[in-house]
């Protein structure tokens, strides 16, 4: 059950240079919900997620995690304070699967003392990640590369998790093993905003679904009011003006 707002964006707005991108956005994700961002192509999703996460800076708008400002907060030192990101597929590929995710235990030290999943958990959640433990990062297979970011979350229990959309050229059934995954953390009580171009692969996770166009959000719908309503979200994400 969702419960307090972790992550608050108010009047968040940004780009690239001269170039403006977003325009004020305000959205709120509550502890254990997951809140999905959808919208044509070059609205500005990716865009608002590292804006969020601290990798790129707003020229306005503030972001609050766990009711802390944290706007001016660099991107490196968000996981303490309990933001993990998930954005492409990063890993160190000349390490060990298992190095890759030994290095998340040091640089956490939470602040509220939160327990951390151990490696070995982290791996026991995923079987095909446990297997190739030893092996280099950079021999995995993309879905399986997108377990080991998302086994890296495990350990640093984070209280916001942002992750640009994963789903894409993944396998149904590795999509719906890491769908999985996000299921089980927002039963743990994360908070989850995630890109999703699929409008059917955000209903099948989220609570809320948000839809953008020209960096502003347009319309927000819970799974139940896009099933009652089948042209709505085909219109939304077509870029329509249906609210
Ligand atoms: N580094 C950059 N420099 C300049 N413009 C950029 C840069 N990155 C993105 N943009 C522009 O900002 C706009 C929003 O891009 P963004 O990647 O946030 O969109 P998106 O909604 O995530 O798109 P997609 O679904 O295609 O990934 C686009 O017009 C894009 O061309």
């Amino acid at each position: 059950m969702a419960g307090d707002i972790v992550l608050q964006t108010t009047g968040l707005s940004g780009g690239y240079g001269s170039i403006q991108v977003l325009f004020g956005i305000d959205l709120t994700v509550r502890r254990g919900e997951t809140v999905a961002l959808c919208g044509p192509n070059g609205v500005g999703k990716s865009t608002l997620v590292r804006m969020i996460s601290g990798l790129s800076r707003p020229s306005a708008g503030t972001v609050f995690l766990n009711g802390l400002d944290v706007t001016g907060v660099p991107g490196a030192r968000r996981p303490r304070l309990g933001m993990s990101t998930v954005i492409g597929q990063q890993a160190f590929g000349s390490l060990s699967v298992r190095d890759n995710l030994r290095m998340h235990t040091y640089p956490v030290n939470r602040t509220d003392e939160k327990p951390t999943t151990s490696v070995d958990g982290a791996l026991a959640v995923f079987p095909r990640l446990r297997a190739r433990a030893d092996q280099p990062a950079s021999t995995l297979s993309g879905g399986e590369r997108q377990m080991l970011v998302l086994a890296k979350t495990l350990i640093q229990r984070p209280d916001v998790l942002l992750i640009d959309e994963f789903s894409l050229g993944l396998a149904p059934v590795v999509v719906g093993g890491l769908l999985e995954l996000i299921r089980r953390l927002a039963t743990a009580g994360v908070g989850t905003l995630l890109i999703e171009q699929s409008v059917n692969v955000a209903m099948s996770v989220a609570d809320r679904l948000l839809f953008m166009e020209h960096g502003t959000i347009i319309a927000e719908h819970t799974p139940a009011e896009l099933r009652e309503s089948p042209d709505l979200a085909r219109r939304l994400v077509l870029g329509g003006h249906a609210s």
